[in-house]
């Protein structure tokens, strides 16, 4: 019990630790994503202290990639003229040990999808997040062999997802975390649960996407501790759900107050409502 407490303690200690230090050195985020997720990806960044820059071009990439604190690459609205940018993007990080997080979303929906995520992830991605459909989907061999969903929307639990993040990490070399009602975070061997959020987040475009961003921002940070930084992001970003809740009259007005409670989240108001666990 005394150690279970003393668990807790460490995590908001380190969760507060990272807010800080992404408000102090406002890292620099690359985010070649989705059209969707564009403007909320932006705003969540910003209002947690850091800079994001949506830099998708392929004929930008070797100037301003090596410049960025981290990159964040979506799929969402994955085409023939996008991969290439988020390829060579993945690379430079790759060669310059610059972190940079993968967001698989709908990875099932088309082969092109997947082989492109597949392709992406011999990059070595420090972070891969996806729903529990997608982490399904990306840690089995092939699109066939999978039962996942075909859209942006899981149709899984994330602890359905747990040995598929565990398979995942392990097979990838990344730290993979899964979202959901428990987001669950692996190295391939620990699993550590944030149990923030609520469930209005779910009917909001793109909060999977924003979250993605936001680990990135914090994995600038504290790039040897990357476990950590995803799991106090999640944490992080679940608590400015629920703080939001309080005020919201649906999923508009979540959105609003999410970023607003985001923004003005303070010392004793994160302390008092993080919720991480070991899960084993
Ligand atoms: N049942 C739930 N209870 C509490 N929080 C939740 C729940 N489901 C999702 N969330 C939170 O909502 C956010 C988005 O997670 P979700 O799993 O919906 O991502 P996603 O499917 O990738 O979303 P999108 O593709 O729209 O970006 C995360 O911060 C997650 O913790
Ligand atoms: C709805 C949607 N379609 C492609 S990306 C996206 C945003 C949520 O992932
Ligand atoms: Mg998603």
């Amino acid at each position: 019990m005394e150690e279970k407490k003393k668990e807790e303690l460490e995590w908001r200690r380190k969760t507060w630790k990272l807010v800080s230090k992404v408000r102090l050195e406002s890292p620099l985020i690359q985010c070649i994503t989705n059209f969707v997720s564009m403007d909320l990806m932006a705003n969540t960044l910003l209002s947690a202290g850091a800079s994001p820059a949506m830099v998708h071009s392929l004929e930008e990439i070797h100037e301003f990639t090596p410049r960025v604190s981290a990159l964040c690459l979506n799929v969402g609205t994955l085409s023939s003229s996008s991969l290439p940018a988020m390829i060579a993007a993945a690379k430079l990080c790759s060669q310059l040990d610059i972190p940079w997080v993968l967001d698989p979303v709908a990875v099932s929906a088309s082969s092109f999808r997947f082989d492109a995520c597949v392709q992406l992830v011999q990059f070595k991605p420090t972070v891969i997040r996806g729903n529990a459909s997608e982490i399904i989907s990306l840690s089995s061999c092939s699109l066939q062999s999978s039962a996942a969903s075909m859209g942006v929307d899981s149709t899984h639990g994330s602890m359905d997802a747990v040995e598929a993040a565990k398979l995942l990490a392990q097979t990838s070399g990344a730290i993979v975390a899964v979202s959901g009602a428990t987001d669950i975070v692996t190295d391939g061997n620990q699993v550590v649960g944030a149990h923030n959020g609520v469930p209005l987040m779910q009917k909001i475009t793109a909060t999977g996407c924003a979250v993605t961003a936001l680990i990135a921002a914090f994995v600038a940070v504290d790039k040897s501790h990357a476990l950590d930084a995803a799991v106090s992001a999640l944490a992080v970003f679940g608590v400015a759900g629920e703080l939001g809740m309080k005020m919201a009259k649906g999923p508009s007005s979540l959105r609003m107050h999410l970023i607003d409670s985001l923004y003005g989240l303070d010392e004793a108001t994160l302390q008092s409502h993080v919720n991480i666990t070991s899960l084993c």
